[in-house]
């Protein structure tokens, strides 16, 4: 029995939902480039990639806010500096994804889950608008029959609205459905929606370890699911 059929005394989940920054691809080099071109466009020094790894995951309009406040608390930014940022950034983002990686382990990992005819749906805080196209441009595009943006819905995670939106879609009931995640955020959307969750190390969790949030397994490669 593997990790992943452990989860389900024994069984396989028929619906997996998958976050998509830091869990399928590395982004985050993309990311910082859009955030460093947005801030020199302002006039200001840039952030560089190891500060924007801990302010991704809330989706772009905090991202942005964050980078203008050099820091995650960003209560002090004010609506109309933000929007503007938000413009610049969403336009030097859309320029290209050539630097996001798909992380080892994530093909081989959806290709048995599709083989097993597991439906599988990507969740993201990520503005909708980017994600059908990167999971093309990546060699991801046939896998997922659900794709939620963080604009989607009026909710994002750490909500459950998308999580239950896909499991209405789906009719999956929640203890036939996995979340497979790498922040804080992850974690709790899952929980909130009563759905098994597994967290991944690598990821991006606003520079602390994900293990903290208590997911029901944590790994380091996807694949360790489908080990043993
Ligand atoms: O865009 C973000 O902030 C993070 O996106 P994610 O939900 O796919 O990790
Ligand atoms: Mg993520």
């Amino acid at each position: 029995m593997n990790p992943l059929q452990r989860l389900f005394d024994g069984r396989l989940p028929r619906l997996v939902m998958f976050d998509l920054d830091g869990t399928l691809m590395d982004s985050v080099p993309d990311l910082a480039a859009a955030v460093d071109k947005m801030l020199q466009q302002l006039g200001r020094e840039p952030a560089g990639v190891q500060r924007v790894r801990d302010w991704v995951g809330n989706g772009a309009p905090v991202l942005v806010r964050r980078a203008l406040a050099g820091q995650l608390e960003h209560s002090a930014i004010a609506q109309a500096e933000a929007d503007n940022a938000l413009r610049l950034f969403m336009a030097a983002y859309g320029g290209g994804h050539a630097l996001t990686c798909v992380y080892s382990g994530v093909l081989p990992v959806l290709d048995w889950m599709k083989a097993q005819d597991i439906k599988l749906a990507v969740i993201t805080n990520k503005p909708e608008q980017f994600v059908a196209p990167l999971l093309q441009e990546k060699g991801l595009g046939g896998f997922f029959d659900w794709i939620v943006g963080g604009d989607t819905l009026p909710q994002q995670k750490p909500d459950p609205a998308g999580l239950l939106y896909v499991m209405a879609q789906a009719g999956i009931d929640v203890s036939e459905s996995l979340f497979v995640g790498d922040s804080r955020n992850d974690v709790r959307a899952a929980r909130a929606a009563g759905v098994r969750c597994v967290a991944l190390t690598y990821g991006y969790n606003h520079g602390q370890p994900i293990a903290e949030e208590c997911p029901d397994l944590v790994l380091d490669d996807l694949r360790q699911l489908l080990a043993g």
